[in-house]
């Protein structure tokens, strides 16, 4: 499992032709552009953890039924001190690392001493965001990295922090139909108050300031202050429905203390974030109108969610799918040291994935008796019961289990839907499926072919789409087969049938997110 873990992988920065089997169809124009650890060992040092590798971009450039590959080295300051160092100086998720004191571009990690919160590293590697015509790699820490999506160049470094007071940012930002950028980060400590902020980046800017970064014009929407001054909580996505944002405040939290005293105690971030499986899980409903959380208190029990999948209102009740688990062992499961010896004994999760509705209703009867199901919708077997303090308990449907890297077809984001489209994982944190959930009836179509390891499929909608899975499935294929080349899977995804292959003779590497631009979105003077 070598091979397709902790191996370091080769950079294609000139475009390479894929070979096409099948038929593309002639509207399908543009970038797949995704993000992912690539180089798991610089010099003679490793990294501990698949989520510290350094990010390795690629892309498959669609151009007249014809299919281009490229991958890139993000030149981070991470990777250019660890290249010029030959050893890792910089720490990750998983590794605590010991700067060389000479050519240290991090100058800042050596006053951590009078920081609560270290310098983070800019190693990112998770996904990849828009923001107006910018595109840039991103990952969960302050630093976000433009790039340029045709060459896949590494060009500005941002920090969110010059701009809004974070120090963490998810990697899942939303969109709204204009573009413009929601999304959420952490604030620690910071006038003595921990809280979540969300802020908007808008889509478009003054002709006289787009040489400048958008950032310049990001706006905090509003912030809810955390449970905890020193324990707030880790938080993977958000949702996002018509009328509100949805904040899911778990158990799963950052130890300030231990954050920033890590260094010092020679142990990872990692150690930093412990589940409390006594806690709740407080579901928070931000209404966009008055910025406000929703005055009833909404929780449930104890899990550990990375991943929305959608959210919607109906019928005064909001909806919200996440997929989770009960407990933290999906973030333990990827030390490569489990990644790369016995990989099926040591990964075995303790808890599987599962794609769970929480149903929380908005306007109902205050006067309704303590332990009443508050929730009217028939579709639905969740339920919310109203406690004696006033406060709302939910207890979810399970749509479905055993599914990871859910996405959907985004014209829908924050609407009714009916699809999910995910990798297929059960007791291993290894995707050896694509699956489409349909949410109302609960059946799944699947694909799976021998030796095949599926990235996150990416749902691109076709041009005339009239329902909702109108459109195509993408998803690169990594192949535990070294007899077998991976290829870029191109599904119908409606019926799940091929339309497809882009095969490409490179190590490719599995990856964890991207977005598909397609060509009205691409600036050609880019290229
Ligand atoms: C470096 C660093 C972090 C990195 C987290 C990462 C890299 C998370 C990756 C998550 C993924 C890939 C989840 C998939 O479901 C923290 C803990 C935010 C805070 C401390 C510094
Ligand atoms: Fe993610």
């Amino acid at each position: 499992m070598d091979v397709i873990f902790g191996r370091n992988k080769e950079e294609h920065p000139e475009p390479i032709k894929a070979e096409v089997k099948g038929e593309l169809p002639s509207w399908l124009q543009g970038i797949l552009l995704r993000n992912g650890p690539g180089m798991h060992t610089v010099g003679e040092t490793q990294y501990n953890h698949w989520f510290d590798g350094l990010a390795l971009m690629h892309s498959f450039t669609f151009k007249n039924g014809e299919v281009y590959y490229r991958s890139k080295y993000l030149r981070s300051d991470t990777y250019n001190c660890n290249i010029e160092a030959n050893r890792i100086v910089v720490s990750e998720f998983g590794t605590m690392a010991y700067p060389d004191p000479c050519k240290n571009l991090f100058a800042k990690a050596f006053c951590y001493l009078s920081h609560t919160i270290p310098e983070f590293t800019d190693n990112c590697l998770i996904n990849i965001m828009k923001t107006g015509e910018d595109y840039y790699a991103t990952s969960e820490t302050n630093f976000i990295r433009k790039i340029n999506p045709h060459t896949l160049e590494t060009l500005e470094k941002a920090d969110y922090n010059k701009y809004v007071a974070v120090n963490l940012a998810t990697s899942h930002p939303h969109y709204d139909s204009a573009g413009n950028v929601l999304n959420m980060g952490t604030s620690i400590v910071d006038k003595g108050k921990t809280k979540y902020v969300i802020f908007k980046i808008p889509s478009s800017v003054p002709e006289k300031e787009k040489k400048k970064s958008y950032l310049k014009h990001l706006e905090v929407l509003c912030s809810i202050p955390s449970q905890s001054l020193l324990h707030p909580s880790y938080y993977h996505s958000f949702g996002v429905t018509e009328n509100y944002i949805i904040f899911v405040e778990q158990p799963f939290k950052l130890d300030i203390l231990k954050l920033a005293t890590a260094y010092f105690r020679g142990v990872n971030w990692a150690s930093c974030l412990s589940f409390h499986k006594e806690d709740k899980t407080w579901i928070h409903l931000i209404d966009k109108k008055t910025k406000k959380d929703i005055s009833t208190k909404i929780y449930t029990d104890a899990m550990v969610l990375f991943h929305h999948v959608n959210a919607y209102e109906e019928d005064g009740h909001v909806v919200v799918d996440v997929i989770s688990y009960s407990d933290n062992s999906l973030y333990q499961t990827f030390y490569l040291k489990n990644l790369n010896e016995d990989l099926e004994e040591n990964t075995k999760l303790t808890s599987i994935p599962a794609c769970k509705r929480f149903v929380v209703p908005l306007g109902f009867d205050k006067d309704a008796e303590v332990g009443t199901n508050l929730v009217k919708l028939p579709s639905t077997t969740a339920t919310a019961l109203k406690e004696k303090d006033g406060s709302i308990y939910c207890q979810p449907e399970t749509l479905c289990e055993g599914i990871e890297l859910p996405r959907i077809n985004y014209d829908y984001n924050g609407k009714k839907y009916r699809y999910i489209y995910a990798t297929e994982v059960r007791w291993s944190p290894v995707p050896t499926k694509i699956a489409k959930v349909d949410v109302l009836t609960k059946k799944k179509l699947i694909w799976e072919e021998e030796h095949c390891w599926p990235a996150e499929p990416v749902f691109v909608p076709s041009p005339d789409l009239k329902e909702e899975d109108d459109g195509l499935i993408l998803s690169s294929i990594v192949t535990s087969d070294p007899r077998k080349a991976p290829f870029l899977l191109i599904l119908d995804a409606k019926t799940f049938t091929e339309i497809a292959r882009a095969t490409v003779d490179v190590d490719l590497h599995l990856d964890l997110h991207g977005i598909f631009i397609p060509e009205k979105d691409l600036n050609a003077e880019h290229e």
